[in-house]
């Protein structure tokens, strides 16, 4: 079976954990597209929650299918948030950020009661790292962040689009950097980028994941915390 239809049944599988009353957080990419989707279905049939968006896109797609969104602040709190991932680990460890939004879903997944994972059978896999890390950056401190990073033997690039600088939803760079060889521990590498000035956040999410939901063919696995 195709990646997109493991992507979709993935998804699928995630939506039944949403109940009417709830706040759910909606993440950002070609996976969370289809769960998108089916709760905009959900909603169109009855089912009544308020949602927050990780990103611009995100929210675009949900207002178009009739989802209401609100504002974190008025969320306060979320109940459950189902996003996808760029690699996920039996640990329930992940990179993110491969679409650049993992800022916006870095906070709701920490605002959130139950984070749900979905994601095709190749994200899965026994050591992260072969998809580049992506870091966000303030514009004003990238150059000499990715100056630093190389320094550390992280093999910085800086995300493009075409001949311009990527930019995030909130204006900012990406930096993408290889942790493959690293012998520095997750946690431990996650707090030494973060003590760089102008590394606004990292995409790796090493602990709010509770559930991860692989689609494998036309089955799913389903792995709890
Ligand atoms: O910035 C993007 C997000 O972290 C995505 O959830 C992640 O890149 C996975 O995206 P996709 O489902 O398109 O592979």
């Amino acid at each position: 079976m195709s990646a997109v239809n493991e992507k979709k049944v993935a998804a699928l599988e995630a939506v039944k954990y949403v109940e009417s009353g709830m706040t759910v957080g909606l993440g950002t990419g070609s996976t969370a597209f289809f769960m998108i989707e089916a709760i905009g279905e959900m909603v169109q049939n009855g089912l009544q929650i308020k949602a927050v968006a990780t990103s611009d896109e995100t929210e675009k797609l949900a207002t178009k299918l009739g989802i209401k969104i609100i504002s974190l602040a008025e969320a306060k709190r979320l109940d459950v948030t189902i996003d996808g991932a760029d690699e996920v680990d039996e640990d329930f460890q992940l990179i993110k950020g491969g679409g650049g939004a993992l800022l916006r879903e870095k906070i709701v997944a920490h605002n959130s009661d139950l984070n749900i994972i979905i994601a095709d059978s190749s994200k899965s896999v026994s050591k992260l790292g072969k998809f580049k890390l992506p870091i966000e950056t303030i514009p004003f401190a990238t150059q000499l962040i990715v100056k630093e990073l190389d320094s550390l033997g992280l093999s910085p690039v800086q995300r493009m689009n075409g001949d311009a600088n990527y930019k995030t939803d909130e204006n900012n760079d990406i930096v993408d950097i290889d942790i493959w060889d690293t012998h520095i521990k997750l946690t431990d590498l996650e707090q030494q980028l973060k003590t760089i000035p102008g590394i606004v956040e990292t995409g790796l999410f090493l602990t709010t994941t509770n559930v991860v939901i692989i689609g494998k063919g036309e089955e799913t696995i389903v792995r709890k915390k």
